[in-house]
């Protein structure tokens, strides 16, 4: 039988194909060899086919997406049903996975909610500023919140905080912005927003010259809200219940700084008593650092 010195489209495409799988040319030559392939016929083939058009690699299984296009990585936030931390474990309740939602319970415990909110009160009652020549409240209409924040590892207790609830994120703690705290009373809300600094906001830059985009939150409830007071995230229908000492943890930057655009979220009107919490926001890198240095 004389040696095939011709190539059929098939084979044409079976060299494409394991050339784009990654296998070596010259096993694909042996290979038209063991099929009665002329070797120099065969070798000239699979040179022909690799000086040919560049053909892709097969890619593998491509990343889910949102319709916008960010593209969903591997959680920062532990898997499994109980997230362990140096003082405490925490458990996982609910996961949504687009966007990356995780409802935590046991965060904090009851006495350090109680603690929080005594020495926030305390922090803005001091803070409350009055006109010097009314001596009235200074009051700002649109305004339905009221906070303060504590330094990163401001002394011991928030330290503690700060460390726990950087394990739970799993990201450094100096990556992280100091504990911010926010007080509803009734009717209070916060519409709903992103907490990324949007690219087209003006003021935006700025805001990342230190430690970057923020990429992941965790808002921790700090009291039972009668009525009202939800974290929600409008688009996609999901509304978190406040309960004392538990969270809901979100990401929503990637290692491509993509934004997800699926955690606009708010805090619905507070119908009936009051809500308190304690929110941990995290950057790309060291809080109090300035642009990466390529
Ligand atoms: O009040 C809430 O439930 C949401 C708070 C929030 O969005 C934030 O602190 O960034
Ligand atoms: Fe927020």
């Amino acid at each position: 039988m004389n040696a095939i010195t011709q190539l059929a489209p098939e084979w044409h495409h079976w060299i494409q194909e394991n050339l784009a799988r990654g296998c070596a040319p010259q096993s694909l030559i042996d290979d038209m060899v063991r099929n009665h392939f002329d070797p120099v016929f065969a070798q000239a083939a699979v040179n022909g086919v690799m000086s040919g058009p560049f053909i892709a690699p097969v890619q593998p299984q491509a990343q889910p997406m949102t319709p916008q296009g960010y593209a969903y990585e591997k959680p920062r936030l532990h898997a499994g049903n109980l997230i362990h931390t140096f003082d405490r474990d925490v458990r996982v309740v609910t996961r949504v996975n687009r966007p990356m939602i995780a409802v935590l319970d046991g965060v904090l415990s009851v006495e350090e909610c109680d603690e929080m909110i005594r020495r926030s009160a305390d922090k803005m009652h001091r803070s409350t500023t009055v006109d010097p020549l009314t001596g009235k409240h200074e009051v700002i209409a649109d305004r339905s919140s009221e906070g303060t924040f504590f330094a990163l590892n401001a002394d011991p207790f928030i330290a503690r905080l700060d460390r726990r609830i950087s394990e739970v994120m799993n990201w450094p703690v100096d990556h992280g912005e100091g504990l911010q705290i926010l007080h509803y009373g009734t009717g209070g809300e916060y519409k709903p927003h992103f907490d990324y600094f949007p690219p087209e906001d003006p003021g935006s830059q700025v805001q990342m010259t230190i430690g970057g985009q923020r990429v992941s939150t965790m808002v921790m409830y700090l009291n039972e809200v009668e009525e009202g007071g939800t974290t929600i995230f409008p688009e996609i229908g999901l509304e978190v219940v406040p309960k004392k000492g538990s969270a809901v943890y979100f990401e929503y930057t990637n290692s491509h700084n993509q934004l997800d655009k699926l955690t606009l979220h708010g805090g619905s009107p507070v119908t009936r008593g009051e809500k308190w919490i304690v929110t941990k926001w995290m950057r790309q890198r060291r809080y109090g650092e300035g642009p990466a240095s390529t």
